[in-house]
């Protein structure tokens, strides 16, 4: 069975555009447990645009299920992370002002650096995945690392997916066979969605993991709209 571990980044998004705590992210972390995901996952950027520090610190509290935490190991975040111990950290070398996560690492050029952040993580009981592309050195540099998983960056797989070129996802299975035999688990995210799942999950071996937010935070809304509309049209009789 795969894990799903809902990224809970679009919640946040909304409740700041408006200041106060609607909707409440505590709230819906709680309920996106009960409804049966296996994981919450935020990650928090250095502007704090969507999830806070504090987000992270109060979602430590409430959280059952797996708890992902992903972003740039930059000091403050380094910090963030030992202070909470989560299930697992997801390495991401995302720049200060992307949009969101735009590449995985080159493990080759960051081996040294990966390798001591990796080191401080596992020795402090927290379980370590790394963020890549499905590029095989890359996959040999995160063995190398000794990160316990890495996490596919999915985002040319939805793309092809979407375009109607079902061998996109070659390079994955390809990727996701060379981990497990280097004894690395994998994961998996950004853009995966209702759409392309099915198809990624069926053909991906040994997929523990995947971390899905703004397809199905959208996918969401539009399930939910209906039915919200008619409660408001009833309540206006
Ligand atoms: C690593 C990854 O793919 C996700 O964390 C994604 O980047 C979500 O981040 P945003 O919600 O900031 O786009
Ligand atoms: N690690 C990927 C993630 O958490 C969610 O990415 P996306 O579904 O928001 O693209």
């Amino acid at each position: 069975m795969t894990k799903l571990s809902v990224n809970v980044n679009k919640i946040a998004t909304l409740r700041n555009s408006r200041g106060g705590n609607v909707p409440n992210l505590i709230k819906v972390a709680q309920d996106i447990e009960e409804f049966g995901a296996q994981g919450i996952t935020i990650h928090p950027r250095p502007d704090e645009r969507h999830i806070t520090y504090q987000d992270a610190r109060d979602l430590k509290k409430v959280v059952t299920t797996e708890f992902n935490i992903e972003g740039n190991p930059i000091p403050k975040f380094m910090e963030l992370v030992l202070e909470l111990k989560p299930t697992q950290v997801t390495l991401v070398p995302d720049g200060v002002d992307a949009i969101t996560s735009n590449a995985g690492w080159d493990t080759i050029t960051h081996m040294d650096f990966l390798k001591e952040i990796i080191q401080t993580f596992k020795s402090n009981g927290i379980r370590t995945s790394i963020f890549v592309d499905p590029d095989l050195k890359m996959i040999q540099g995160a063995a190398l690392t000794g990160a316990n998983r890495i996490e596919l960056y999915t985002e040319s797989y939805a793309i092809a997916y979407a375009n109607g070129n079902k061998t996109g996802i070659t390079p994955f299975v390809e990727a996701a066979k060379a981990a497990h035999e280097l004894g690395m688990g994998i994961n998996a995210g950004h853009d995966l969605s209702l759409d392309n799942i099915q198809f990624f999950k069926e053909s991906v071996p040994n997929l523990l993991e995947v971390s899905i937010g703004h397809a199905l935070i959208s996918e969401s809304l539009y399930l939910g709209l209906e039915n919200v509309i008619n409660m408001y049209i009833n309540k206006l009789k």
